[in-house]
């Protein structure tokens, strides 16, 4: 960046979520740089559309218009939430900062104090998220998901009025100061989050990170446990997107050595049939040994990166042992729909349905 008094310029969607998200990190960026900082709205495909996310694309329609904001110099950072980010990187961008996450589990937010055991047959569960929706109807097979979209206001707006409850990130709820809704916080035995979820991303062009001013801040709002719990729960995410279509959860967490045990992370993933009849969990851990002491010392980037491979080492071996337990089959490819291998005129065609 040249011009080194302007104001950073901080790209955001518009959403009253992304917005309150936007300010925690700006905040922490002005006070890293003592620079003045600047909210640039940027209205994405995500927003403006009423069609449901898959129709729309799915993944990545949240991002591609505030990563076209940063490769056209419009704003300076971005802030994503990491669960909506697509796993494949963009050339000329570089994901800088991960800031200390906020509670990655998923609540559910149901009239008359219900929670998941409590719920009656036949209760209306909104969500957009075949995710949740799957572990949903695995804890309470007599209940009916309804697929619901909107921002978070409007899918608590509907409880009480068409449905029952709804399901939602802790980390949403918290930053809008809307706790006072949930009526359980659902543990990760019950429901396994998105990867990345509860967690922010700062986004910036690759050349401004490295040797310069930016790269400083950003390094001192990023958090290296952050960092390794979400590079491992995202190295599921890509190496299943690759062989499986079914919804993917995952949530890692780090232990801090005790006594002679070294620090430890520990990951569990999971893949689920939508229609909750099947589900494949599984969990690894990987010796972290030393980690307190370089994390502590800021200068030694070297012990890090080892660290950083070996949290994507480690969700990329659990997502190949889930692919390897039959996580594609769960999917639900079901089988007399695959078309044969090879067609009359003797042509490869595509190995099964798309999803
Ligand atoms: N997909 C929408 C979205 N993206 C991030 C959050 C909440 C914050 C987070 O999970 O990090 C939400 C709402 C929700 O899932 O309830």
């Amino acid at each position: 960046m040249s011009l080194t008094t302007a104001p950073l310029r901080i790209g955001t969607r518009g959403s009253d979520l992304a917005l309150t998200q936007t300010r925690t990190v700006a905040d922490a960026l002005g006070a890293a740089s003592g620079r003045e900082v600047e909210l640039v709205r940027v209205r994405t495909e995500g927003d403006r559309s009423a069609a449901s996310l898959s129709a729309i694309g799915g993944t990545g329609v949240f991002a591609a218009a505030l990563r076209e904001a940063l490769l056209a110099g419009e704003c300076d950072v971005a802030v994503h939430s990491l669960k909506d980010l697509p796993t494949a990187p963009t050339a000329g961008l570089s994901l800088g900062a991960f800031p200390e996450r906020a509670d990655h589990r998923d609540v559910l937010c149901a009239r008359d104090g219900w929670t998941l055991a409590t719920l009656p047959a036949g209760a209306r569960i909104g969500t957009g998220s075949p995710r949740r929706a799957a572990q949903l109807r695995l804890a309470r097979p007599d209940v009916e998901v309804v697929d619901i979209r909107g921002n978070v206001g409007t899918r608590l707006g509907r409880v009480g009025d068409d449905l029952d409850a709804v399901v939602l990130a802790a980390a949403g709820l918290t930053r809008l100061g809307l706790l006072e809704h949930v009526t359980e916080t659902l543990e990760t035995d019950v429901m396994l989050p998105a990867p990345g979820q509860g967690a922010l991303a700062v986004e910036c062009r690759t050349e401004d990170l490295h040797g310069t001013e930016l790269g400083t801040w950003m390094r001192k709002i990023d958090s290296v446990g952050t960092r390794l719990t979400v590079l491992a729960e995202r190295a599921v995410l890509r190496t299943l997107e690759a062989g499986c279509t079914a919804p993917v959860a995952a949530h890692a967490e780090l232990l801090p050595a005790d006594g002679d045990a070294p620090a430890r992370l520990e990951l569990r993933a999971g893949v689920f049939d939508p229609a909750g009849t099947r589900s494949l969990v599984g969990t690894a851990v990987e010796e972290m040994d030393g980690l307190p002491v370089s994390m502590e010392a800021n200068g030694i980037a070297i012990k890090q990166d080892v660290f950083l491979s070996l949290a994507v080492d480690l969700g990329v071996s659990a997502a190949e042992q889930l692919l390897e337990d039959g996580a594609a089959e769960v999917a639900g490819l079901r089988t007399h729909e695959v078309a044969p291998a090879v067609d009359a005129a003797g042509e490869d065609r595509p190995a099964g349905p798309v999803a």
